[in-house]
């Protein structure tokens, strides 16, 4: 039975791949066989340092091929289905069963980023919310800190529970201490208010993406026993 988990976002941008490769770090660092799985990637070549691809291979140390890391990759930056189309491709549901089956055993821990939200369209009829239901590992939903993301976080959380999808946590990421946002502050008692999913972090904008940098960034910043919890 894989173990690990499937880190989605309430948008774009928000940090699934920063978070994920953070994650992939600390286990690592903590002697974890950490594989990664980024199905469908748009926007960037899988060989750009900067793609998700490329961060996750690094920081988790998975020497799975980068083609079989990230089996679909498209070049404009817009949905995956829709970067397909546009490029007159298209990946079944089936050929993502495919290549997930062909890595999900090659470890003993997973972190799989999806694209975007989870009402992303990877496929012509099938979501990331539903490629989420396949690989079946508990979401961590990466969320902005400010003002603005509990109604973009409450709305994922409930198109989550609509799908069937379990989610470990919530994660902040991009917190700025300095921003003396009173929203920033608040929201994470706000969402545990409102929501019976656990905010497992709030992580700091910082310039330090080494590994060794956001390995300590998870220990200090993310509630780790309760990651373990899920694994
Ligand atoms: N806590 C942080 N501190 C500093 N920079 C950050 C932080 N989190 C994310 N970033 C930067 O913000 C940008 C977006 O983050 P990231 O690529 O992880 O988002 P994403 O949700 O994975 O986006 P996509 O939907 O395109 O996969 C990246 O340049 C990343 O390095
Ligand atoms: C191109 C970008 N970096 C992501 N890979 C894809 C994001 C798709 C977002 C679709 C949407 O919610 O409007
Ligand atoms: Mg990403």
């Amino acid at each position: 039975m894989t173990k690990g988990f499937f880190i989605t976002g309430t948008d774009t941008g928000v940090g699934k791949t920063f978070v994920a490769a953070a994650l992939a770090a600390y286990l690592k660092q903590q002697g974890q066989d950490v594989g990664v799985f980024k199905p469908m990637m748009s926007g960037i070549q899988r060989e750009n340092p900067h793609s998700d691809a490329f961060l996750l291979k690094t920081m988790s140390g998975d020497t799975n091929p980068v083609e079989q890391i990230n089996p679909f990759q498209f070049d404009e930056p817009l949905a995956p289905y829709l970067a397909a189309k546009r490029a007159q491709r298209e990946v079944s549901f089936v050929q993502l069963i495919e290549a997930w089956h062909q890595v999900r055993d090659s470890h003993a821990f997973f972190l799989v980023e999806g694209a975007g939200g989870l009402a992303v369209p990877m496929g012509p009829n099938y979501l990331v919310a539903d490629v989420a239901k396949l690989i079946d590992l508990p979401l961590i939903v990466v969320a902005r800190p400010n003002l603005g993301t509990i109604n973009h976080t409450l709305l994922t959380l409930h198109f989550a529970q609509s799908k069937g999808l379990a989610v470990a946590g919530v994660i902040f990421n991009g917190y700025d201490p300095e921003a003396g946002d009173l929203a920033q502050d608040t929201n994470p008692s706000l969402l545990e208010e409102w929501s019976d999913v656990p905010v497992l972090g709030i992580i700091p904008r910082t310039e330090h993406h080494s590994a060794q940098a956001l390995a300590a960034l998870v220990a200090k910043c993310i509630d780790v026993e309760e990651l373990y919890a899920y694994c």
